[in-house]
């Protein structure tokens, strides 16, 4: 039986990095995705623009939209405040399985929930099962086509407050067009495009950064 491409990159992780060093277990998967093979993780180029954006917000609490492997899921979470507290939805059990043991390679378990099942279905349950009032900092990387729905969904069930910074990857590749035009005429929202390129590719690609800033009605 052959490994998966997760598992191999979680092998990667448990030979080259330091136990416990979230920064050496980040560079280990860039090694391997820059000299082994391509995974679809932000990437050390885009995962610049995410750190500074977490590092500006400072988040006491944020929700990641698409664990994978559990990349971005350690370069957010390391960069937590103390009590900072992290949740991430993967639909991808056997993703969810590799993230846990990266997150933990990491020491970062103590600051992250990694939720398995569909952001459709646990998005509604997040304030009565995890106690939440509203996130900080929303990082979208799932399936492109959930983030226009999910977007809507974290306003319907009051998830976002004014002032929370929503970041969505791969708005250009593979893109979301529907979840840009939304975001970009929203008077809901105000949105900036940080430009990139798509993980360990010269491919473009890029980050928008959206600011909720509440509804009009009283
Ligand atoms: O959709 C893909 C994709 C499409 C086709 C083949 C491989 C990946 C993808 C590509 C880059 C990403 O950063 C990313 O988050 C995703 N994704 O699946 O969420
Ligand atoms: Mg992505």
């Amino acid at each position: 039986t052959h490994s998966s491409r997760p598992q191999r990159l979680l092998r990667a992780v448990q030979k080259g990095a330091v136990r416990g060093d979230a920064r050496s277990v980040v560079a280990n998967i860039d090694r391997f995705c820059h000299h082994s093979e391509w995974a679809m993780n932000i990437g050390d180029e885009k995962g610049a623009i995410l750190d500074s954006v977490v590092s500006e917000v400072n988040p006491a609490l944020a929700l990641e939209l698409g664990t994978y492997c559990g990349y971005s899921t350690v370069r957010i979470a390391r960069l937590l405040p103390p009590g900072g507290r992290l949740i991430t939805l993967e639909f991808n059990p056997e993703y969810a399985a590799v993230a846990r043991q990266v997150i933990e390679w990491a020491g970062l378990e103590d600051s992250v929930q990694l939720v398995e099942g569909g952001s459709g279905d646990w998005i509604p349950q997040l304030k009565e099962h995890f106690g939440v009032q509203s996130f900080d900092f929303v990082f979208l990387d799932h399936w492109k086509e959930r983030y226009l729905p999910d977007i809507h969904l974290l306003e319907e069930c009051e998830l976002l407050r004014k002032g929370t910074v929503v970041l969505a990857d791969n708005v250009v590749c593979p893109g979301a067009p529907d979840y840009l035009a939304y975001v970009r005429n929203s008077p809901a929202y105000q949105s900036s495009y940080f430009q990139s390129h798509l993980e360990y590719t010269k491919a473009v690609d890029g980050l928008e950064k959206s600011v909720y800033l509440g509804t009009t009605d009283a």
